[in-house]
């Protein structure tokens, strides 16, 4: 923890994308993976932080789990999911001995943890860095927030599933983002329907549209529907690849259709920095 890390780590990251839940197992660090793996797949290069310090996911998602991490002159270097080296992952399961180890931290530690990771991680040129986030807003978030904000052009994906309670608790994410002043690039339906694994027919199991209709009353974009995907849950489970594994999969479009929104987002606000052409979707 005691890298000597040079301030212009994030330099060279054009887009930053916060994922956010108000509660736990909404599917957030669900939606931080593929939408990192989609944008991957328009062409980006990408990087995932994950700073869910009490429960680091990212790194089974992808296969990395037990990877070591290791320090150069700047700062950590980021574990590189892939040989070309286009999408890279940082997260606080790596400094863990043992995957099934918490961490047990005051607020000011985990705080100071999440600045270092934000200053410290030599990322090199990134289209776009996810940050995966812990479920609900907490001194955790601020700090996030406030570490990343130098860096922008930031902005959130509130992430929630259709059942009430939960598009209840996105309205609290909603809040914090207007409080702190973090754009909100969208609303993320997730688990919305369960596509059966025979006949691939979408069943509704929860209620449905309460992430859309909580994205219109609040006047952000609804960016779109995850369907439950028993062939996602298991690219998942494995740590494989879900876009190019199950390409003919229902949440596939859902997803590619996610990230499409986003890159346009980021192009409009900033054309010439998008990053290269969606060429692959
Ligand atoms: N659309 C989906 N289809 C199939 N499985 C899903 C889907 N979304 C999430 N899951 C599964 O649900 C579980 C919970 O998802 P995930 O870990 O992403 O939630 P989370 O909101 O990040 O939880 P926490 O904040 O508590 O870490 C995981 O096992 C994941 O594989």
């Amino acid at each position: 923890m005691e890298a000597a890390a040079e301030p212009g780590n994030l330099a060279g990251v054009r887009h930053i994308v916060l994922v956010l839940s108000g509660k736990g197992g909404v599917g957030k660090s669900t939606v931080s993976t593929e939408l990192a793996l989609a944008l991957r797949h328009t062409g980006q290069k990408v990087g995932i932080l994950d700073v869910d310090l009490c429960g680091p996911s990212v790194p089974r998602m992808l296969g990395m789990q037990g990877c070591a991490v290791h320090q150069c002159d700047s700062g950590w270097v980021p574990v590189f999911v892939d040989q070309e080296q286009t999408l890279a992952l940082m997260s606080v399961g790596f400094l863990l001995e043992t995957p099934d180890e918490a961490v047990v931290w005051r607020g000011p530690k985990k705080n100071a943890l999440i600045k270092q990771f934000v200053s410290d991680v030599a990322w090199g040129e990134l289209d776009f860095l996810v940050v995966d986030t812990p479920p609900g807003t907490s001194d955790e978030h601020l700090s996030t927030v406030e570490a990343l904000r130098p860096y922008g052009p930031l902005g959130a994906v509130l992430v929630t599933t259709p059942q009430a309670v939960s598009v209840g608790d996105v309205r609290r994410e909603l809040t914090f983002c207007r409080k702190t002043g973090l754009q909100v690039i969208g609303v993320v339906e997730n688990m919305s329907g369960f596509v059966c694994p025979h006949c691939e027919e979408c069943t509704n199991i929860f209620s449905t549209g309460g992430g859309e209709e909580l994205a219109r009353h609040a006047g952000v974009p609804f960016l779109g529907s995850v369907p439950l995907d028993p062939q996602l849950a298991r690219s998942l489970e494995g740590g494989r690849d879900f876009m190019q594994e199950f390409p003919k999969s229902p949440a596939f479009p859902a997803l590619t259709s996610i990230a499409h929104q986003i890159l346009d987002q980021a192009r409009s606000r900033d054309p010439t920095e998008a990053g290269r052409p969606a060429s692959q979707v």
